[in-house]
């Protein structure tokens, strides 16, 4: 459930006036940045997201569809009064404050990033930039601690302070050669409507959620995307919904996915799992084992699933997979002591560290001090004075810092690759390791 801290923060997020760095960098370009309020405001804007994704233009029920389902989400637009209609903007963002699950189940208020789009008239002028580190200094200035986004393209947001903290794995599966190895659950698994995984799945992943580290608070729009339920969804018949029943009667899974037929081997076909929530090892088991097993099917294709994926472990023929790493959910912080304050840790220890923010955000030097059960303080080390005795020496930027700080990749790692130092690798990387892969499991 979203607590109230994260709901008064939502809402102070989604009002508050634009970042004045940022309009009057613009504004010296003859450029004008705007909160968008109205419906006719929020339609070119979404049009003008729509072209920047390579998309076609949105048709009016399109235009309703995304009206009704994103008020949860600031719009941000940069619009040029020279051009030939000025009120379709240049340049886009949306934003919106949700809740993300960090090490020891903790959920933080992170600003979501996404649609960030500016025309191809008017790129590689900074507008970009300008949108991205306003709404960073907007959400930070609320005390926001963390932001986070998922990219088109992975050398777009570094400069910004984000780090890919959650890379996942995709997988292209040969079912056929795989072999099932791993269990077979006693409950059962039934054929649903898109409607009723519609209805279940959200319980269903606030349930699952502050397990994963790395998973967000989704908004309740984006189920309709998972089962094609918005009226203007693509192909959505192509969906089909399965949910897995425990032998108590309760509802522990849920699986979608679709079917591209092989016309030159109809006993071939492609199937591709786009969401498989499972509250239970069982029902995790059970929904994979029942999609590896379906008719006419020569592949399964799955995406965003952890790189420490279980499934490796109930085929029997683990090269009947081909998984690839990709990077996938990226986070900012924006307040240090916050973030680390908000995690648990591998290892006891106390870690001096100097952390340096391009965007003067939230740079410096802290003392963490962890406990045996894991959970740490925070101190400020003031310039000048030594760091505690005992102390392992931490030296990263704040785009390093992320990258770590859900535990998905070592210090040691980063050291190794020279974005990194310390007094002692083995000791610093024990503290801020974890020991469950974090996992995002969609796109926003
Ligand atoms: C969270 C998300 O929404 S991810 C989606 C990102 N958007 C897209 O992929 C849509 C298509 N692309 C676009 O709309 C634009 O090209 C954008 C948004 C990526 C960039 O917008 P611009 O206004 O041209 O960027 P801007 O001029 O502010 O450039 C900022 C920096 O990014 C760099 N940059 C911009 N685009 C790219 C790119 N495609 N590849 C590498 N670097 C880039 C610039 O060189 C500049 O670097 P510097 O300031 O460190 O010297």
């Amino acid at each position: 459930m979203v607590s109230d801290t994260l709901a008064s923060l939502a809402a102070r997020q989604r009002t508050a006036p634009v970042d004045e760095e940022s309009a009057s960098r613009l504004a010296a370009g003859g450029l004008e940045l705007r909160l968008v309020t109205t419906d006719d405001e929020r339609d070119a804007w979404t049009q003008s997201v729509a072209r920047g994704f390579l998309d076609t233009e949105r048709s009016a029920e399109q235009l309703a569809a995304v009206r009704e389902r994103s008020t949860y989400r600031r719009a941000v637009g940069v619009y040029d009064p020279s051009a030939p209609e000025p009120a379709a903007p240049v340049g886009s963002v949306a934003g919106w404050v949700t809740g993300l699950t960090v090490p020891g189940g903790a959920t933080l208020p992170t600003l979501a990033v996404s649609s960030v789009t500016v025309a191809a008239t008017h790129h590689r002028r900074g507008i970009a930039r300008a949108l991205v580190e306003g709404e960073l200094r907007t959400a930070a200035a609320l005390g926001v601690p963390l932001a986070s986004l998922t990219v088109s393209e992975s050398q777009l947001y570094g400069r910004y302070g984000f780090g890919a903290a959650v890379p996942v794995t995709s997988w292209r599966i040969d079912n056929r050669r795989a072999g099932w190895i791993g269990p077979d659950p006693a409950g059962r698994v039934d054929f649903v409507s898109r409607e009723r995984l519609r209805e279940l799945a959200p319980a269903l992943h606030e349930r699952v959620r502050p397990r994963v580290v790395g998973e967000l608070v989704l908004p309740d729009g984006q189920w309709d995307t998972f089962a094609g339920t918005r009226p203007d969804a693509k192909q959505a018949g192509k969906i089909r919904a399965v949910q897995y029943t425990d032998a108590a009667g309760e509802v522990r899974g849920l699986l979608a996915y679709s079917v591209d037929e092989n016309l030159a081997d109809y006993a071939r076909s492609t199937a591709t799992v786009s969401l498989l929530l499972a509250d239970t090892p069982d029902a995790h088991a059970a929904l994979w084992r029942f999609v590896l097993g379906l008719d006419l099917i020569g592949e399964v294709r799955a995406s965003e699933l952890s790189v420490d994926e279980p499934l490796r472990w109930m085929i029997a023929d683990q090269r009947a997979a081909h998984v690839e790493v990709v990077d996938h959910h990226y986070v900012r912080i924006l307040d240090v002591p916050a973030a680390l304050e908000g995690r648990c840790y591998g290892a006891p220890g106390v870690l001096a560290l100097e952390v340096t923010d391009p965007l003067g955000i939230t740079g410096g030097r802290w003392v963490l001090r962890v406990d045996d059960g894991g959970r740490g303080v925070v101190e400020a080390w003031p310039d000048g004075a030594a760091a505690p005795a005992g102390a392992t020496a931490v030296s990263l930027g704040v785009t390093e810092l992320a990258i770590v700080y859900l535990g998905g990749v070592s210090l040691a790692t980063l050291v190794a690759a020279g974005r990194a130092t310390t007094s002692d690798m083995a000791h610093a990387a024990r503290v801020l390791g974890w020991h469950e892969a974090p996992r995002l499991s969609f796109w926003y």
